[in-house]
């Protein structure tokens, strides 16, 4: 895009679930910035059709973030066409409705395993990677990874059972993951959305927004470049002494729910 810096040529970037909503937000921001983006996703739409950025690239590979198998083949692919990546982001997700007595067992474990497990494998391998290799500089927080977690993580009242839980356990993950791989140079870090406009809330009940956008001081459905702004601050190389925490993007939602105009 005309006018942006090209402050990531060079750099290689990670995101999972960048073919839709939020995920394809952050790739196409990393990628107008010149960064060789790679986009794990189980559906290969096209994140940035319309990109039109010759000093930019965006590769796809079809990946299963639940399955350590199509995880490792994906992420071995990047390191065999790019090296270890600069940046992670998380952002596979799925959030469907159940109450916990309408949940099946398959339930449960589809919503853990891409929402918990599939970060897990993703932050392992690149904590391995980075381990396995002894001329990476360590010295600094050089590398992010950046998880996409949920004001559901936090409150029982944003979600089903499975998807609060998923995302509560993320961000205790990422604190986990920033202790370990502080060594390592890897920070690690989160980003909590309130309700943002996408492809995944828009079959969610009108009701249902209509609560959540009415308890939030700023009344109105975030936007996926508003994530993904905050996504790329945490990637930012200035911020060097920032882990093990989580921004929240949600209009004020986990400050409370704004009292009834007297
Ligand atoms: N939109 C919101 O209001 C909101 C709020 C809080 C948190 N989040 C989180 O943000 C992230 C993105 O949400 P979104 O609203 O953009 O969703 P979305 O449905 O628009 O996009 C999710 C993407 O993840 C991919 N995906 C799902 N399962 C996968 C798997 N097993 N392997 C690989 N890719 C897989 C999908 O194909 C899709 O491209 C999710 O982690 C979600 O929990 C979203």
């Amino acid at each position: 895009m005309a006018g942006r810096s090209q402050d990531w040529l060079g750099k290689t970037v990670v995101v999972t679930g960048g073919s839709s909503g939020i995920g394809a937000q952050v790739v196409r921001q990393f990628a107008e910035r010149g960064a060789t983006v790679f986009n794990l996703d189980r559906d290969l739409r096209h994140p940035s059709d319309d990109l039109n950025n010759s000093g930019s690239s965006i590769v796809q590979i079809a990946t299963d973030v639940s399955d350590p198998e199509s995880v490792l083949k994906a992420l071995e692919h990047v390191r065999s066409a790019a090296g270890i990546p600069d940046v992670l982001v998380n952002a596979a997700g799925i959030y469907p409705s159940h109450t916990l007595v309408t949940m099946e067992d398959e339930n449960w474990s589809d919503v853990l395993n891409v929402n918990l497990r599939g970060p897990f494998l993703t932050m392992r391998w690149l904590a391995r990677a980075v381990s396995g290799d002894h001329a990476v500089d360590r010295s600094n927080l050089n590398r992010r990874v950046i998880n996409i977690s949920s004001g559901a993580a936090r409150t029982g009242r944003a979600g089903a059972g499975h998807y609060c839980a998923s995302k509560a356990g993320l961000e205790m993950l990422t604190k986990v993951a920033a202790l370990e791989f502080a060594d390592l140079g890897i920070a690690v870090n989160g980003v909590a959305p309130g309700l943002i406009a996408t492809p995944g809330t828009a079959d969610l009940s009108p009701d249902f927004c209509e609560i959540l956008v009415q308890g939030q001081p700023v009344h109105r459905f975030g936007e996926s470049d508003e994530v993904a702004r905050a996504t790329l601050f945490l990637a930012d190389p200035a911020t060097t002494f920032i882990t093990g925490t989580v921004i929240d993007v949600d209009g004020g939602f986990m400050a409370g729910r704004p009292l009834p105009v007297a």
